[in-house]
Parts: C-alpha cells; structure tokens; sequence
C-alpha cells in the first residue's frame, strides 16, 4: 500500500492554479491514487467566456480524466470551485466560501502564477508576489493545515551558474516592492524594471524570486516546502505518454518547426536542455506533501526537480529527435519542410532569420496579394521570432543545480511510493520521451488524427518539390543576371557549352554510324 497515496485520503485540499497545466496533472493524479480524499478545493476565476463551472466541467469532460472516472465515480462532488481572482487582494472570494477554506483545509498546493516573461511588473509582482503573501495570510488562520508546497521555479535564480537548494536574496525587499507597486504609475514601474530584475533576464524570474522570499519570511510556523521545476515539459508515463495543453516552453517552438515556420534557431547545441516531464513533477510535489507534513522538517526545505545533473539530455540531441519524430509523423499542412538548424553565433543566427523566416514570409504574402488574398505570414513570422528572442535566454546557457533534498527524499520513500510516486529521472529515455512528447503535442494540442500521416507525408514531398523549382529558378536567373553583367562569367558559360556539345556529339557519332 502507498504511504503517500493513504496520507492523502480523507484529506481537504487547496489547489490554486488547477486549471493551469500542471494543476490539471496534480489533481488527475491525487483523484487517481486517492479517490477516497474528502475534497480538493480549488481558486478558479470565470475565463473566456466560460463559468467557474463550466471550466471545471470541462476539465473534468477531457480525455486526461478518462481513467479518473473509472477509480472515482463521484469526482464531480469531490471538487469544489471556488471563485476568485488572485488579481484581487482579497482574492475576491465570498464569506461563506472563505470560512470553509479557513476551517477545513489540511494542505495546500499553490501553483497559480503568471508564467509569461515579458509581463508588466505590476502584473507579475500581484500575481507570483502580493498572490502568494496572501494566501499565507490565509494559512495562518487555517487550524487544520498540515502542510503549504509553493512551486517556484529552477529559473528563479537563473542568474547563477550554481544553484543550491536554499532561498537567495534579492536585493530590494518583496514588501518594499509590492507597497511600491500601489503608488508608482505605469511609466515609473517601466523605467525601473531594468533596474530591479538586474541580471535576470525576464519579470517572471525575478517575481518568481521574490515570491520565494515572501514565502521564506512569512512562513512563521506553517510547514512549507518549495518546489523549483526547470521546464516542464508533457507528460512522460501518467496517466499516458505525451499529454500537453499549453504552447508554454518547448509545446509551442515543437508546433513551430513541425508546420515549417521555424527552421532555425539562436541555441546551444551543448547546453543542457533541462526538462522535466509534469507528471515527474506532480509526484515529486505529492511526495513533498506527504513529507511535510508527516515529517515536520524543522526549517523551509526546497526540492530542485531538474534532470540536468541526473540525466543531461542537450539541446542538439533533443533537436535532432524532434525532426526524426517529424519524419515518422509530420505535422499536417506545414508552410514549409521542417528543419533545425541550431547556430549559437548571433549574425549567423540573423542570416538564417532573413534567409530562412522573414523571406519566405515576404515571399507567401507577396503570393497571397496576388491571389486577392489578406497578406498575414510576415506578422505570424514576427510574432514568433519575438517569442523565440524570450526564449533564447534559457537555450544558450547550462545550470547546475543540487538536488540533495530530492535525493534525500527519494531515499525516504518506500519501494512501492517509489513506484507510484516515481520522480527519478534517471529512468527516464530521452529519445522515447522527446518522440512521445513531439506525438502529444501533434495529438493534444494540434488535435491532429494519425490517419492523416500519409496526406502529410505528400504534403511534404509536394514542398520538396516547390523548393527544387524554386531554388533551379532563383540559380537560373541568378546566372543570367551574372552572364549579362561579367565577361568572366561569359567566359565560363561558353566554356561549359563548349564542353556539354562537344561531350554530346562524340556520343552521337558512333550511334549514327549503328544506323
Ligand atoms: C529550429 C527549431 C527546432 C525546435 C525543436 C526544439 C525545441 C527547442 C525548444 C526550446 C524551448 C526553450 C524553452 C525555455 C523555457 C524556459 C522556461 C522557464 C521555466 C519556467 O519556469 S516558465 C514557464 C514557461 N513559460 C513560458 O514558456 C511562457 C512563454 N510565453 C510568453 O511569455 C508569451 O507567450 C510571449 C512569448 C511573451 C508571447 O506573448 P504575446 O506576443 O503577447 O502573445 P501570446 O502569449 O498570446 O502569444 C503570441 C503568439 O506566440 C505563440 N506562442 C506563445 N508561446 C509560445 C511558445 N512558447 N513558443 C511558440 N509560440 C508561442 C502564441 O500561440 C501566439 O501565436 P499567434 O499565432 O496567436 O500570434
Ligand atoms: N510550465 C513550466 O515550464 C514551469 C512552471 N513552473 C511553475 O509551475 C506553476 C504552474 O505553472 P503552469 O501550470 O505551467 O502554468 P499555467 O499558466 O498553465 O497555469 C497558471 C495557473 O494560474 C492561474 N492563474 C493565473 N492568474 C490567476 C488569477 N488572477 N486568478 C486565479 N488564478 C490565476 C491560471 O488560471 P487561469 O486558467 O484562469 O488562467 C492557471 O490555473 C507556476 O507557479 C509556474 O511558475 C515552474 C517551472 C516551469
């Protein structure tokens, strides 16, 4: 019997961020092993268009809860929505809801954040910061709390090489910051974000940091644990291979360079592409809970969940799987044949932007206007390439980090948690994983059918064909423009004339004399 799985039975359990990517995979998971906890509660706001209810009804209707509804019949009356909107200081959440939360939660798992990198302090700071300060607010007033698991992220000191398992300062206090965040206007926090992100390359990091901090200084005598992920990436085993819903990390440059937008990219073939798969990341999280709060370790323990130092995959192994997987299974109506090419030199990198991104956009919208159509491709090809500037920071560089209180716990689980729980990544293959993952993503978030694989596969070999006439046209009139312009050029020309008659007719001689 898994110890971790009966700690969490009969449990009440808050989840902010549940209808994010991980959060899905976190509840999908305790529902899974736990079908006899009391009730996960979780902080969902109304979003496009769609109720609190409607969003849960919906996660609950996808296909990554099918196996959930076999263990746990009656998982509709195990989940309580609760609205609010961590943009509010109060989280806008009613009484009655507020006093349930306050007298029954046992644990908490706080995932909410806004994950995006170029977001406007202020955005990020309510969010990652002034979020996380009140829902230990929050716990403090909770009786019945056992344990309080933050999930920050590997990034947050991404301005070190080394990173250990312990909170690193920033600077500038989160309270002075997050007080000064209500009277500054939008113009001063623009001018000084510089400043204060300093040598992080992005808001996100740098509130991630400060939410670590705050969690660190107001933890008072709550049990806490961080989790620092690096990238998370789809699913590797549970509840099966491949699972992803979000473009966030890789999930969104795999689509880009499967439908042929992207063929090259400013990286780092050597630097170590730290992924973790997200259910390796939930049983870690599950694991942390349980310890915890069974455990009680006397100061704030953070938990790097990394592959890096366990098992390095790197950024050109990853690549070149992910075009053999392209290969077996292409993308289906690709703009152009997918290629990757990884160039850590800036101007080379700049080259292929022009020659092999903003041309060929130029080029198809060119087409597009003459066949009466809107010109749309140089925007989407901007768009991207400004998505793949955020996110060359994390592919040009390696870190280490240590992962003592990983291994630590890993080492204090049973042989059956172990199992059930499994966050060694040293099992994990890297090749069969990357394959799966490239296949989850054409699955779940391009919602392609395999059976249109040989109508894709034609696809492609009509583009290779384009690209041949293509490429005769463009040699083809390249040499006329030389042979009008250069006598040497004319010279050489002749010379190969010359040469193809002569060749020719030293062939036809004998076969005349034949007849
Ligand atoms: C030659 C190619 C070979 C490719 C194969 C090999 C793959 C290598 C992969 C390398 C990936 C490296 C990833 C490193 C990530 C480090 C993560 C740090 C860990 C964390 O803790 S954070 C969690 C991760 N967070 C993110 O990933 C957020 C990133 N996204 C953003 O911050 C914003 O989306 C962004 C990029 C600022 C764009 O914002 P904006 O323009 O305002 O608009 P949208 O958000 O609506 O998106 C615009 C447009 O871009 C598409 N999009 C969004 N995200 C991605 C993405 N990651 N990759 C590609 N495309 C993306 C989105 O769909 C929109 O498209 P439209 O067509 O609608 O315009
Ligand atoms: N994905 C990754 O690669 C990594 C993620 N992490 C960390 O893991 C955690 C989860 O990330 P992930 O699941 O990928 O992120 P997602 O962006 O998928 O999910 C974010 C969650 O936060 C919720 N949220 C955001 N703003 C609000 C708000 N104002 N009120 C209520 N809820 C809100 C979102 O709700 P809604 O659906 O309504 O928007 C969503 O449920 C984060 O803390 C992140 O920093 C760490 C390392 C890597």
């Amino acid at each position: 019997m898994s110890m971790i799985a009966a700690f969490y039975s009969g449990k009440s359990i808050l989840i902010t961020g549940a209808t994010g990517f991980m959060g899905k995979v976190l509840m999908e998971k305790l529902f899974r092993t736990s079908p006899d906890l009391k009730v996960i509660y979780i902080l969902v706001r109304p979003k496009a268009g769609q109720t609190t209810q409607q969003r849960v009804f919906q996660i609950l209707n996808s296909q990554l809860f099918q196996q959930v509804k076999e263990v746990c019949p009656n998982v509709h009356e195990k989940i309580r929505a609760i609205y609010a909107d961590l943009n509010h200081n109060d989280f806008a959440i009613n009484k009655e809801d507020m006093q349930e939360l306050l007298s029954c939660t046992n644990i908490i798992f706080h995932c909410a954040a806004t994950v995006r990198f170029d977001d406007h302090l202020r955005h990020a700071v309510q969010l990652n910061v002034t979020a996380t300060q009140q829902l230990l607010l929050m716990a403090s007033q909770m009786p019945k709390l056992e344990a309080f698991i933050h999930i920050s992220t590997a990034f947050s000191n991404c301005n070190l090489k080394h990173i250990d398992e312990v909170i690193y300062p920033c600077p500038v206090e989160p309270k002075k910051i997050i007080d000064s965040m209500e009277w500054l206007d939008d113009a001063i926090i623009d001018e000084i974000t510089p400043k204060l992100i300093g040598d992080r390359p992005n808001t996100y990091t740098y509130t991630k940091a400060l939410g670590e901090m705050v969690v660190q200084q107001e933890s008072g005598n709550l049990n806490i644990a961080i989790i620092r992920p690096s990238i998370v990436g789809a699913t590797w085993q549970e509840p099966f291979p491949g699972w992803v819903d979000n473009l966030n990390g890789p999930s969104g440059l795999i689509i880009a360079a499967g439908k042929g937008f992207l063929r090259s990219i400013r990286a780092t073939p050597m630097a170590v592409a730290d992924l973790v798969p997200v259910d390796t990341v939930v049983n870690l999280t599950l694991a942390v809970g349980w310890y915890t709060a069974v455990h009680r370790p006397k100061s704030t323990l953070i938990y790097h969940c990394t592959s890096g130092n366990l098992n390095p995959c790197n950024w050109g192994k990853m690549g070149l799987q992910v075009l053999a997987t392209f290969e077996k299974a292409p993308f289906e109506r690709a703009f152009r044949r997918p290629h990757a090419d990884f160039t850590s030199n800036l101007i080379t990198s700049q080259y292929w932007n022009a020659v092999s991104h903003r041309a060929p956009a130029i080029i198809y919208d060119f087409y597009l206007r003459l066949t009466g159509r809107k010109p749309r491709m140089t925007k989407v090809m901007n768009r991207l390439l400004r998505t793949v500037s955020m996110l060359e920071y994390f592919v040009n560089r390696s870190w280490e980090w240590s992962t003592y209180n990983t291994e630590m716990l890993m080492s204090e689980l049973s042989p059956e948690d172990q199992r059930v729980f499994n966050f060694d990544v040293r099992q994990l293959n890297w090749l069969e994983y990357i394959e799966n993952y490239v296949l989850g993503v054409k699955k779940y978030l391009l919602k392609e059918d395999m059976a249109g694989i040989p109508e894709a596969k034609q696809h492609l070999k009509r583009l290779r064909n384009i690209h041949y006439l293509f490429n005769t046209a463009l040699f083809l009139i390249a040499w006329r423009l030389l042979i009008a312009r250069s006598q040497m050029a004319r010279n050489v020309w002749f010379f190969i004339v010359s040469f193809c008659y002569k060749f020719l007719s030293y062939f036809r001689a004998p076969s005349t004399l034949k007849v």
